[in-house]
Formats: structure tokens, C-alpha cells, sequence
């Protein structure tokens, strides 16, 4: 298993440039991964982490997310509207894990990056969407999938990375570098109507 060099795909397929993927340096992350895994060689021949690309549309995306949340009923139309928006739009990493032997998506996680005037015009990263598929679970491609984008928000500069998550969660978190601020790790939510 070598490092993916991404040349199957035209870039434009791509949400984001998939070369920033193999500059990671998992020694970074405080993570522990055993064994060793990193987003250029997650373990697997058969395992692939990359952008999202146009035609995952028809790679489960969509049901994958479903089991993270209500997706509702989105279109081909839709999504390719979509992620043309974010292409353009930038900012959105949408990250993803392929089992090629099946062309299926298994696992998923975004970067949203927000652009900042305070702290001499930065950028704040935003971790959403975490997902990996039930029958994959506990095989270390959650730690792999989120390790992935928060050190593709070190890459691209942000000054920090934040998430929500329910309680249960916090401590797969924390063995993935994310702390609990005292006094300042409050979520709250103003909710206008449902969107599904
Ligand atoms: C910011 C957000 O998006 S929060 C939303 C998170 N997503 C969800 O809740 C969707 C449903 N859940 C999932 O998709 C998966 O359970 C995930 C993504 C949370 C974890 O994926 P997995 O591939 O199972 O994680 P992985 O195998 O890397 O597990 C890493 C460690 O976290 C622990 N862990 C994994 N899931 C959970 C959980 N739900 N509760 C507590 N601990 C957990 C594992 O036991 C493992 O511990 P170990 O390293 O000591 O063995």
C-alpha cells in the first residue's frame, strides 16, 4: 500500500485539492493508533481517505450521513448544486473513507473553516459530521477520519478547532486532542424550523 497519488480523478471532481491529504503528519496528533494508520496509508489497500468528490452521490454518501442524522430527501440535482456552491464557496472539507472493493463511503468528517477579523484576521476551524458506517466501527477509522481533518485544519492555519458532541462522546475526543475549556464549553442553540 503506497501513498495515494490521487491522478484517477479530474481535480475539478474534487470539493478541495486531495494533495494537502498527503502532506498530514499524523505524528502531530496526540492520538494513539496501533496499529500505526495515517490518511495517506490507512492500513488497507482497499482503504482510500479523500475529498469528497461529485459522483459520491452514487457511493452512499447521503446514507452514510443517515446515520448521523436526518438527511431527508436530497436529489442528484441537489447535491451536485451543493457542492458546487461549496467548491466555490470554499472553506468546506468535506472528508471521506472509501472502501474501494466495493466503491462504498464508510466514513466521513468536515472542516468548515470561518473567516475571522478578530485575532489579526484568522480562521477558526469547526469539526461537523463525524461519521463512520456501523458495520466498520471500532476498527480506529473514527480516530482516523477525525485525526485526518484537524490536522487539515493545522495545515491550512487555523488557530483552533471546535465541535459539539453528546456527552458520551467526549471521551473519544479527548483521546483525539480536543479539551474541555473550564467555564467555557457551553453548546447552545437557537433552533428556527426543522430543515428535513
Ligand atoms: C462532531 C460530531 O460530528 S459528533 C457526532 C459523532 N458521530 C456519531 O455519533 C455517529 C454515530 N457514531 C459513529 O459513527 C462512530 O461510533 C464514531 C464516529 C463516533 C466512532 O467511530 P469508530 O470507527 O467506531 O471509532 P474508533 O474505532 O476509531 O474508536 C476509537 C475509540 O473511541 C471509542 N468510541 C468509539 N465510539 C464511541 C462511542 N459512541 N462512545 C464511546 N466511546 C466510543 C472506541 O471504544 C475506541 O476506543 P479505544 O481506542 O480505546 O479502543
Amino acid at each position: 500500500m503506497g501513498i495515494e497519488k490521487f491522478t484517477d480523478v479530474k481535480p475539478s471532481e474534487y470539493l478541495y485539492n486531495p494533495e494537502i491529504l498527503t502532506r498530514l503528519d499524523f505524528s502531530r496528533s496526540p492520538a494513539t493508533f496501533s496499529p500505526k494508520i495515517s490518511a495517506a496509508q490507512p492500513g488497507e489497500e482497499w482503504l482510500k481517505v479523500r475529498p469528497l468528490q461529485r459522483s459520491d452521490y452514487d457511493k452512499g454518501f447521503l446514507q452514510l450521513l443517515g446515520q448521523l442524522t436526518s438527511v431527508g430527501n436530497v436529489s442528484k440535482k441537489q447535491f451536485d448544486e451543493r457542492f458546487t456552491q461549496m467548491k466555490q464557496s470554499g472553506g468546506y472539507y468535506v472528508t471521506v473513507i472509501e472502501d474501494t472493493r466495493v466503491g462504498r463511503l464508510i466514513g466521513a468528517a468536515t472542516l468548515t473553516v470561518e473567516q475571522k477579523f478578530i485575532h489579526n484576521c484568522s480562521l477558526r476551524g469547526r469539526l461537523e459530521d463525524v461519521v463512520v458506517n456501523d458495520t466498520y466501527r471500532g476498527k480506529q477509522l473514527g480516530k482516523l477520519i477525525v485525526v485526518t481533518v484537524s490536522l487539515l485544519a493545522q495545515e491550512v492555519g487555523c488557530y483552533k478547532m471546535s465541535l459539539d458532541c453528546k456527552d458520551k462522546l467526549i471521551k473519544f475526543y479527548e483521546t483525539l486532542g480536543y479539551k474541555m475549556e473550564a467555564g467555557n464549553s457551553n453548546a447552545m442553540n437557537m433552533r428556527f424550523e426543522d430543515p428535513s
